[in-house]
């Protein structure tokens, strides 16, 4: 364990359209937080990009930021915790620092094309089997193969070892600590496509046949240990780095999620449901994904995952595409003004289809319009879309065999909307929980750093700081549940691609 002065953890977390730094005390408590939107770029059709030197220069004034408003010094900072939108892929030049490119975004679609030639070859199962994961652009491996393409002489440096990958958490690390580490953390790594999540080390017949050379690759290391330390000038002193973790594994993990059978979904820009198996990797044959949920002392822990791409994001569209709204909150007044959606249904297929899907080629469609139809239903209609895939997420969860959560925890800047909340309660007929405050991911990287300080004695201690601020109770009858359903999975067929 490495001994610290501090009693406060300042949790950095890189999200696909803000970074948020949050300083927590011993309680958990969020006591300061500085936030930040950056510009997403869109330069073709599926295309999306984030600029590395912004997302660099947002979390470092973020940490400057909160740790001045929660009135502390660096001193006062025990360790700082990263955790990061995930499968965002960052290659850049070992020497220098600099990106050869810019960062290439989860949501991105360019690779599609790439994914079906290797599905055609045949590596699904070997993908699925090793990795855990479903051949798909969503994931980092082809992202970097592109890169390494199209950068011109990229793919020879990376094989001299000149060139660096890292997905965000990494990309942070390795800037944070001034060029001195380059590592990642077990969940960040079961998101390349690259990593063996059973060896628990990289393959190399996928990164062969994916065409990543290793000498690219990070060290990948457990979620609590010591990264690195801030390099000197950062903060007025230097900060240990000790916890890292993908957003979505650091949420179940601030959801104090640690028993088998327990489950969170995130709701930001997309959904992210994951239970966790314990140390058996569940495999599923629905479509879902195995991944690691975090490794403690070498013991790895399991989760199943559901990734739906766009949850919040509908509810951007809604305000920056169609301009229907001027707030994201707005939403819930709306979807309780009328009385049900009017039969629209929306398929946000914005950026392909995740699970339980898998189509890349699927794009969004709203059906049921009539000359009846008003704001308000298309803002229900977007509310009831994330129940809808929620719930097929869960009825996968289900036939795969798992083992279903008495209570569901829920949390994101979207969970804030007490009908969403109800709505998921209803079609899950299960029991919604939403802790007093929604901030979990970065509590998550902020509980693995303290652990590793000993800010934090073990899982116990970190169970016990878990507070509930609203439950749901499920209250709609099971033919209206299941009247609703067939509507939706009408549009859903609908709108897949049928390649
Ligand atoms: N009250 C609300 N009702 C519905 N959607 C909301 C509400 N508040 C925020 N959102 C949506 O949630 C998303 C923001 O959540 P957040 O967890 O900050 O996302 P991320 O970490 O992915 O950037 C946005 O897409 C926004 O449209
Ligand atoms: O940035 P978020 O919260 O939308 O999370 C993105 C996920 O990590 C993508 O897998």
């Amino acid at each position: 364990m490495i001994m610290s002065v501090g009693e406060h953890i300042l949790a950095i977390d890189q999200g696909t359209t803000s970074t948020r730094a949050i300083v927590f005390d011993r309680s958990a408590r969020p006591v300061a937080t500085a936030q930040r939107e950056f510009a997403q770029h869109y330069p073709e059709a599926g295309w999306v990009e984030h600029d590395p030197e912004d997302i660099w220069g947002d979390v470092l004034a973020t940490a400057r930021e909160a740790i001045a408003a929660a009135g502390l010094t660096a001193g006062a900072i025990a360790a700082i915790g990263i955790t990061n939108q995930r499968e965002t892929t960052v290659v850049w030049d070992r020497a220098s620092g600099e990106p050869i490119y810019r960062a290439i975004v989860w949501q991105d679609r360019r690779t599609a094309a790439t994914c079906h030639k290797l599905k055609a070859d045949g590596i699904g199962d070997m993908v699925a089997s090793r990795t855990g994961l479903v051949v798909d652009p969503y994931f980092s491996g082809t992202k970097i193969a592109w890169i390494l393409d199209a950068v011109p002489g990229a793919r020879a440096r990376a094989e001299r070892g000149e060139l660096a990958f890292g997905t965000i958490d990494c990309f942070l690390l390795w800037r944070l600590t001034g060029g001195m580490v380059h590592a990642t953390d077990v969940t960040n790594a079961s998101r390349t496509m690259l990593y063996d999540i059973h060896r628990q080390q990289w393959d190399e017949d996928l990164c062969r046949l994916i065409g990543v050379p290793s000498a690219i690759l990070p060290q990948v290391h457990d979620n609590s240990r010591l990264f690195g330390t801030t390099a000197p000038g950062l903060f007025d002193r230097p900060i240990p780095i000790a916890g890292m973790a993908g957003d979505q594994q650091a949420a179940l993990f601030g959801q104090a999620c640690f028993k088998a059978g327990e489950a969170k979904s995130t709701y930001g820009t997309g959904c992210f449901m994951l239970l966790n198996t314990g140390e058996t990797a569940v495999q599923s044959t629905g479509g879902l994904l195995t991944t690691a949920a975090y490794r403690l002392n070498g013991k790895m822990a399991y989760a199943l995952e559901g990734s739906i791409f766009v949850a919040g994001a509908a509810i951007k569209w809604l305000r920056d595409g169609l301009g229907v709204i001027t707030h994201a909150s707005q939403t819930h007044d709306m979807a309780t003004r009328v009385e049900d959606s009017h039969g629209v249904y929306m398929v946000p297929a914005f950026a392909g289809l995740g699970a339980p899907y898998w189509d890349p080629d699927a794009r969004g469609a709203i059906y049921g319009l009539t000359l009846g139809t008003t704001q308000a239903h298309l803002a229900r209609a977007a509310l009831e879309a994330v129940g809808f895939q929620t719930r097929d997420l869960a009825a996968t969860m289900a036939a795969d065999g798992a083992t279903w959560p008495a209570a569901l925890r829920v949390d994101g800047g979207m969970a804030a909307n007490d009908w969403l909340c109800q709505f998921l309660a209803d079609l899950l007929d299960t029991p919604v929980e939403r802790p007093d405050h929604l901030e979990t991911t970065a509590l998550g990287a902020a509980f693995h750093a303290g652990l590793a300080v000993g800010v934090w004695s073990g899982l116990d201690a970190l169970a016990q700081t878990w507070r509930r601020g609203a439950r749901f109770v499920p209250s709609m009858d099971a033919g209206h549940r299941a009247a609703l359903l067939a509507g939706w999975q009408d549009a859903v067929s609908r709108t897949l691609s049928r390649r």
